[in-house]
């Protein structure tokens, strides 16, 4: 681990974010052909919210919270935190204080592969959290880590600056240099997904829609009357 704190990285453009977090993390997930998505780990400690904003990422030691307070003077509007740790811990590295702090400059939320706590008072700051658990356990201010630095969390890689999707389903990750093409490539998605909603509301089927009955013609899979089948 290397102790740097990295100051004004580039971000992703804030209007492009917001046109992104407003599609959902799974469409624009499946648009960027599916990936980026940070895993089921991840949970809302709260559902109802959907939000974006730019990654300044920390990476702290287990039961360690020094980088946290290190990363806040770092954090600029629209901006939304994303910490980690050098090894998996889900001690309440992150709480309401944190929250309180991140709120006044215009931090959009959390997303932490630890745990967190004070989740009443979060819900109530209506300060929104994505963690691994809920967990009071507190922890130290001891050992010295990284802000903005790239970070990893489960496979997909977050640099500094990057677009950062949270909601009921999850968090996704937009690289920045690719987050226009991502609202086109979401948009074609919600324009078919539109067409296909009014198909379903009509009644047709998928296996039609999509020409799955020649693909489970070519699977093998056969019909058979239930009497055939010994039922
Ligand atoms: O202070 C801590 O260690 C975490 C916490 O509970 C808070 O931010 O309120
Ligand atoms: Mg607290």
């Amino acid at each position: 681990m290397n102790p740097v704190i990295v100051t004004n990285p580039p971000r992703a453009d804030l209007a492009t974010v917001d046109k992104l977090a407003g599609f959902g993390v799974a469409t624009v997930h499946e648009a960027q052909g599916r990936t980026g998505y940070l895993g089921p780990g991840l949970r809302p400690v709260h559902l109802g919210s959907r939000i974006g904003g730019t990654a300044v990422t920390v990476v702290c030691w287990p039961g360690d919270n020094l980088m946290i307070h290190a990363a806040v003077e770092h954090c600029r509007p629209g901006d939304l935190l994303v910490v980690t740790t050098t090894s998996p811990n889900t001690d309440g590295l992150f709480g309401e204080l944190f929250a309180t702090a991140l709120q006044h400059r215009g931090v959009r939320g959390l997303v932490t592969t630890t745990g967190v706590r004070d989740v009443a008072e979060l819900h109530e700051m209506g300060f929104p959290v994505w963690s691994a658990a809920v967990s009071a356990q507190g922890t130290v201010k001891a050992t010295a880590g990284a802000v903005n630095v790239p970070v990893t969390i489960a496979g997909q890689l977050i640099t500094p600056g990057d677009a950062i999707l949270a909601d009921d389903d999850g968090v996704v990750v937009v690289p920045r240099a690719e987050a226009d093409q991502a609202v086109a490539a979401s948009q074609a998605r919600v324009d078919k997904e539109d067409a296909t909603r009014k198909a379903f509301q009509n009644g047709e089927l998928g296996l039609d829609r999509y020409g799955l009955r020649d693909k489970l013609t070519q699977l093998g899979v056969k019909y058979v009357t239930a009497e055939e089948y010994g039922l």
